[in-house]
């Protein structure tokens, strides 16, 4: 296959999970009529953001409500579905989890959120997500026929090192369920997703929450871009799907002209990588 047919789901996120939970599945089944067949959601999507939410709103993975929606809705509609991520408990611990589903509605991949977003810009923004959440250790990938992808979340795609690792792995892209903010937003989101892409060779997309008006402001504006850096599809701040038809070939194509994974100097970089 080199076409898949995807599209991004960016859902306003309220208190209340079951309603979090109807409206997500609505937009699924928007998306899946629209003909999209790997559909994915934004981080937390079935609860608000932010670290006095996460053990209220933590479930067991993959036996809790959200799964149980997220594998029905994949199943119902033949799709491949990125469930963005939710709050996991599991031995005591908490996690900031994204599942994956086939169009059996069987879990076929679970990436944990590997950097925590700790960060303190003053008069901007301090969030503190290792006050509660432990770290992932696991790299996670999914195939679609043939063509392989990657999971990271949000404050992940700051790591260069992580998207190189699943370019190494042979993936021809990676998927970040994310929710910048109204600081980090306009400066790094497009940027990041655009550098990661290029590093890469890779399609690249992130997906947001809509912007909402309480609480944790989420900066919205989802967006694919392609293994060349470009931004082929990006949403505004407001509710909505967002479809592109991604050509895998492209992977190839740019790969070929600019050959720079057959270019490395891995032994000048070796000392490099090193240093810590
Ligand atoms: O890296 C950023 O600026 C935002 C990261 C973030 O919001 C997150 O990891 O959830």
């Amino acid at each position: 296959m080199t076409i898949i047919k995807s599209a991004l789901v960016q859902t306003q996120v309220g208190v209340d999970r079951d309603a979090n939970l109807k409206n997500a599945k609505k937009f699924i089944e928007e998306a899946a009529k629209g003909g999209a067949k790997l559909i994915c959601l934004p981080e937390c999507f079935n609860s608000p953001y932010g670290v006095k939410f996460f053990d209220k709103y933590a479930e067991c993975v993959p036996n809790g409500p959200t799964c149980e929606m997220l594998s029905n809705v994949a199943k119902d509609n033949q799709i491949y579905l990125v469930g963005g991520t939710i709050p996991e408990i599991y031995e005591n611990k908490y996690y900031n989890t994204c599942t994956v589903w086939n169009p059996c509605g069987e879990m076929i991949a679970k990436y944990r959120k590997i950097h925590l977003f700790d960060i303190d810009i003053p008069g901007g923004i301090t969030f503190k997500e290792s006050d509660i959440l432990s770290p992932g250790k696991e790299l996670a990938t999914f195939c679609i026929d043939d063509v392989k992808i990657g999971l990271g979340i949000c404050y992940d795609m700051r790591f260069e090192e992580l998207a190189k690792l699943y370019r190494l792995m042979g993936c021809s892209m990676i998927i970040y369920p994310g929710a910048f903010n109204m600081t980090t937003g306009p400066m790094h989101w497009e940027l990041l997703q655009r550098g990661r892409a290029l590093d890469n060779q890779i399609y690249v997309c992130a997906i947001s929450p809509a912007r909402g008006t309480q609480g944790y402001i989420a900066w919205g504006h989802s967006q694919f871009t392609n293994p060349w850096g470009k931004v082929i599809c990006q949403a505004d701040h407001t509710e909505k799907v967002v479809h592109c038809d991604l050509d895998f070939k492209e992977c190839d194509v740019v790969r070929q002209q600019i050959p720079i994974f057959k270019q490395r100097r891995c032994d000048v970089y070796d000392t490099i990588n090193k240093i810590n």
